[in-house]
């Protein structure tokens, strides 16, 4: 963010963080992993709302996407046993079957319109594979 700030001689911009779904919703096989991207989520607010942020003109957007295909989702599928918890693949994969996989092309078309649309910014965008890429704020309501 230093480097990025216009008060330090950058031109701004946007940054995305990569967390998860399984930081907002439950992933009964993940739950480690799944902490890890909630203070993903969590660390993108305080830096959202940070007068540093609010200084700099740089966006900041969280993404949670479900499962995708790729490579860790793939040895995660096929019953790699450091990855899940409790020991019950068949299980793991009702699991993935109920919530559908992501290509990765539907994570990287979300990620261009984060980028692109100067408009999103204190943003989680979800991307699951039933109910497409929903938008909400990372605001909370104060105390
Ligand atoms: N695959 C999934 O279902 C989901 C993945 N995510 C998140 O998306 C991100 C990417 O995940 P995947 O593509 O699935 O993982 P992956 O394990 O298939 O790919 C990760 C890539 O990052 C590279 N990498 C690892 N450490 C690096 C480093 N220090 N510097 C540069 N490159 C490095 C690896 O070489 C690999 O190419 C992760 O943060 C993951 O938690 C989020 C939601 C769902
Ligand atoms: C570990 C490597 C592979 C993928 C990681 C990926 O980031 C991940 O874990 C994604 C998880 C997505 C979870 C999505 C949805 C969660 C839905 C919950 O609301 C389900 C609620 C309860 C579960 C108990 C049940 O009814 O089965």
């Amino acid at each position: 963010m230093y480097y990025l700030s216009v008060e330090h001689g950058g031109r701004g911009g946007c940054i995305v963080n990569v967390a998860s779904m399984a930081g907002l919703n439950p992933n009964p096989f993940s739950p480690v992993y799944g902490c890890t991207k909630a203070g993903i989520i969590h660390a993108t607010r305080c830096y959202a709302v940070s007068e540093a942020a609010k200084k700099s003109n740089i966006r900041l957007n969280v993404m949670c996407p479900a499962f995708v295909d790729t490579p860790m989702f793939r040895q995660m599928a096929a019953g790699d046993a450091s990855q899940t918890i409790g020991g019950d693949q068949t299980a793991v994969n009702a699991f993935i079957e109920r919530i559908g996989v992501l290509s990765t092309e539907d994570v990287s078309a979300a990620l261009i319109d984060i980028l692109t649309d100067e408009t999103r910014n204190g943003l989680i965008l979800r991307c699951a594979k039933k109910t497409g890429n929903v938008y909400s704020t990372l605001t909370v309501q104060d105390v």
